[in-house]
């Protein structure tokens, strides 16, 4: 498709497109270049320029041109000139740095099938097999400039964390819904599908829990829907849903304590050391477990235990505070208050106002059987939690952190609990959580400034993917993402974002090609840059991500019905 010009080096060339070819060039495409010495040198083209002798400022033309008069253009010198960024040699399946410049004269091609399977490493008729034992990659959208070339993520490295960015209405949901219809075709005999739970903001997903959508996401074996007990999707009596309702158990007294004072105190645990220090002695003593299991709290099966579903639905901790004149002699009144007030805002907004907290440890739906079941190898789950409008009718935004922080905790006990099981090392997990930016929040920058969440999504982003638990956070704000927990990100897919937050988007990426930085603000709908360590071609790609195959239809207004003049 062009020439190699005169005054090339190890890292740029200047190149001439052929003249049949010179529409197919496009900025961003990928190119081989095959020298002399028979090397294969891989390049992107950064800039496409063309002159022409008789468009000159200030030439001999100028007045002509002013005057709108006819200028002889055919015989003018007009020309192209492509440049093009050197980024490795193929060698052997690996990609080397390049020592020695192409020559002048040396051919460019457009990047063949052959030269994919090089830089994937093998064969694509290979990369397919290997599904057979292990998912370890799937093909994800085109690279940019060639329909039939695929862009692969590498899946072995699913215990990575993903990014998918882009300001709103840039493609978000589109690629988050083709990401989990490709993740459920592995075709592989050990996990046919990526487990996957989904903070679904606005009910984007939850078409895949129709029959007629199955066959697209077939590999699951269980697709759940949860929404909230008292939301429009319950009093409709839509159908495929579960309703959410969660198990306090999975804490212990001191988690519980820091829980029910960081929710009363939006988050400043400072301050409050005697608040938790009383309740988490109450909750661990002797006397309140007899007392609770007088009350019928008791933890069935288990020897010591009390239920901290029942316990909470039943706010026994304020009605033993009122009772116990013992622990007014060792805490000050105004502590006891505010532990009281801390029960009260926890049982008026977790309690009676969502109603998640079942009466006992046995009637939570969202427990620990659930995520046993879906991450069984060989059938996996998809476990959508609708946060939409229908599926979380009312419920506040804290309320909300208080679910993916539960998420969370339940997943990384369970993960951590697996690790330690030589038979269920292999479990693995991906959590999409959409507004990323409402659960770990950026305080410096995102007014939101409080999530629940926030510590324990830290931790998992710095240790989660150690025991195969995988995040995948989608937001519109990158730069409101808690930096930390951005940082932990190695795989991104960047679709449009505003230009405040490309400065944070390449720090968080570890640094864009110049080329891909330039037009983070300009990309098109459906165009995003694969980056990061699952992005199996190794340099950061412009890809074209298709339409997904379901598409987001229950709960959209219609405005126009079919047959109208507008519609
Ligand atoms: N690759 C694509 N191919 C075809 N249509 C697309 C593609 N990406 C997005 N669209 C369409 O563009 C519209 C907006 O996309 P989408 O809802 O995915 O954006 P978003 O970034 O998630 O926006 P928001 O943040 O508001 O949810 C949708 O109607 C979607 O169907």
């Amino acid at each position: 498709m062009g020439i190699v010009l005169s005054g090339s080096t190890t890292t740029l060339v200047k190149a001439q497109p052929l003249e049949d070819s010179g529409s197919r060039v496009r900025e961003g495409m990928f190119v081989i270049i095959k020298t002399k010495d028979r090397r294969e040198l891989l390049g992107r083209v950064v800039s496409i320029v063309h002159y022409h002798e008789f468009f000159e400022e200030g030439d001999i033309w100028s007045e002509a041109r002013q005057k709108g008069e006819d200028i002889p253009l055919n015989v003018a010198r007009r020309y192209t000139t492509v440049h093009i960024e050197l980024l490795g040699e193929l060698k052997g399946g690996s990609i080397f740095s390049i020592s020695q410049p192409p020559f002048p004269g040396d051919p460019i091609y457009p990047l063949s099938q052959q030269d994919i399977e090089k830089i994937y490493g093998q064969g694509s008729e290979e990369l397919l097999r290997e599904f057979n034992f292990k998912p370890t990659a799937t093909p994800f959208g085109t690279i940019y400039g060639y329909e039939d070339l695929p862009a692969v993520l590498n899946i072995n490295n699913i215990t990575m964390h993903m990014a998918i960015l882009g300001i709103t209405g840039s493609g978000k949901s589109n690629t988050t819904g083709y990401l989990l219809e490709q993740l459920s075709r592995l075709n592989s005999s050990v996990y046919p599908a990526v487990p996957v739970i989904i903070i679904d903001a606005n009910g984007d997903y939850i078409d895949y829990t129709l029959p007629e959508n199955r066959k697209e996401v077939k590999s699951y074996s269980m697709i759940k829907r949860f929404v909230f007990p008292k939301s429009s999707a319950v009093i409709r009596h839509e159908e495929n849903i579960d309703i959410l309702t969660i198990d306090l158990n999975v804490f212990n007294e001191r988690e519980l304590s820091e829980l029910v004072i960081a929710y009363y105190k939006r988050g400043n645990l400072e301050g409050a050391e005697q608040q938790v220090s009383l309740l988490h002695n109450v909750l661990a003593s002797r006397e309140f477990h007899e007392y609770a299991k007088e009350k019928g709290a008791e933890y069935a099966g288990s020897q010591a235990g009390i239920d901290f579903n029942s316990v909470f639905s039943d706010n026994l901790v304020s009605k033993y505070l009122d009772e116990d004149s013992e622990l007014k002699k060792v805490y000050h009144s105004a502590t006891i208050g505010a532990v009281k007030r801390a029960l009260s805002v926890f049982h008026e907004d977790i309690v009676k106002s969502s109603c998640i907290i079942p009466y006992d440890y046995s009637g939570a739906t969202l427990n620990v059987d659930l995520i046993d079941e879906m991450t069984k190898p060989r059938s996996p789950g998809m476990v959508i939690i609708d946060f939409s409008s229908d599926g979380a009718t009312g419920i506040y935004p804290e309320v909300k952190q208080f679910v993916v922080y539960y998420i969370l905790k339940l997943l990384y006990n369970k993960f951590v609990e697996y690790k330690t099981r030589i038979d269920q090392k292999e479990r693995l997990l991906l959590f999409v959580i959409e507004e990323a930016q409402n659960y770990a929040p950026n305080k410096s920058k995102y007014p939101v400034g409080f999530s629940v969440a926030k510590d324990i999504l830290a931790t998992i982003a710095t240790q989660g993917r150690k025991f195969g638990l995988s995040l995948c956070l989608v937001t519109q704000r990158p730069s409101f993402v808690d930096p930390i927990v951005m940082s932990m990100v190695n795989t991104f897919i960047i679709h449009r974002v505003s230009p405040e937050d490309v400065k944070f988007v390449e720090t968080v990426t570890g640094g864009l090609p110049p080329f891909i930085s330039k037009k983070l603000t300009l990309l098109e709908r459906g165009l995003a840059v694969l980056a990061g360590q699952m992005n199996r071609f190794g340099f950061p790609l412009l890809v074209k991500i298709p339409a997904r195959r379901v598409e987001h239809s229950i709960g959209r207004v219609r405005i126009f019905e079919e047959g109208d003049e507008n519609a």
